[in-house]
């Protein structure tokens, strides 16, 4: 595991011509729009203002490229899914830049996929994870604000999520952007999956 010192913002893009070269292996970071993907990119590198935060939801709308440390490891930034009140237009360019950046990256070590701790995952939530799984992607699962459940709630939810997504990844983190919890637990995991 690698200590987080500089952490920069590469790029952004929208097809695969627009990428950086490769380098590093990649981490990216997937789930619903205002799930709290940003925010989670920002806990997680202890940088306040790495990647911009909205309360809109589907404020990122393109897939963003973070260097760590001199470019050890990349974090990328994918654009959420599933807000019903994203223009049709920016919903339906979704899947076919995401699956670009997916299916063809060969730099990409794993996939963060990111679920609200209060909400059920949703029949997207659960396509992306198929997806990923047929690709045979690794998936590092975070459940994020948790600082919005007491300790026992967290617990219970935990347990009630787990079997959905045991069959993805059988130990997922407990994760809040507000008060760093799981921080250093993502952050050991994100690592060992990019093997750095
Ligand atoms: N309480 C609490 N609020 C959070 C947490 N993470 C994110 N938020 C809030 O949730 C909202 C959305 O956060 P973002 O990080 O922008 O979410 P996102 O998934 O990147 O959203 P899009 O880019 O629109 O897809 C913001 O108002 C955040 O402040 C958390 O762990 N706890
Ligand atoms: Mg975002």
């Amino acid at each position: 595991m690698i200590p987080i010192g500089q952490a920069e913002f590469i790029t952004t893009a929208v097809k695969p011509s627009g990428y950086p070269p490769p380098g590093p292996p990649e981490v990216a970071f997937a789930g619903r729009s205002n799930v709290g993907k940003s925010s989670l990119i920002n806990t997680l590198t202890r940088r306040k203002k790495l990647v911009r935060v909205s309360g809109t939801p589907g404020r990122t709308q393109h897939i963003n490229f973070f260097s760590i440390n001199q470019d050890a490891i990349r974090l990328v930034d994918l654009p959420g899914y599933g807000y019903a009140k994203v223009p049709k237009a920016i919903r339906a360019a979704w899947r076919p830049m995401v699956e670009a950046y997916l299916s063809g990256r060969d730099t990409l070590a794993a996939v963060v996929v990111i679920l609200d701790i209060r909400r059920e995952p949703t029949g997207e939530d659960l396509m992306l994870l198929d997806w990923l799984r047929s690709l045979q992607i690794t998936v590092l699962a975070a459940v994020t604000k948790a600082d919005k459940l007491s300790n026992n709630q967290q617990a219970s939810r935990l347990a009630k999520l787990r079997p959905t997504l045991a069959p993805f990844d059988p130990t997922p983190t407990l994760f809040s952007a507000s008060t760093g919890q799981g921080r250093e637990e993502l952050w050991a995991r994100v690592c060992e999956a990019a093997g750095v």
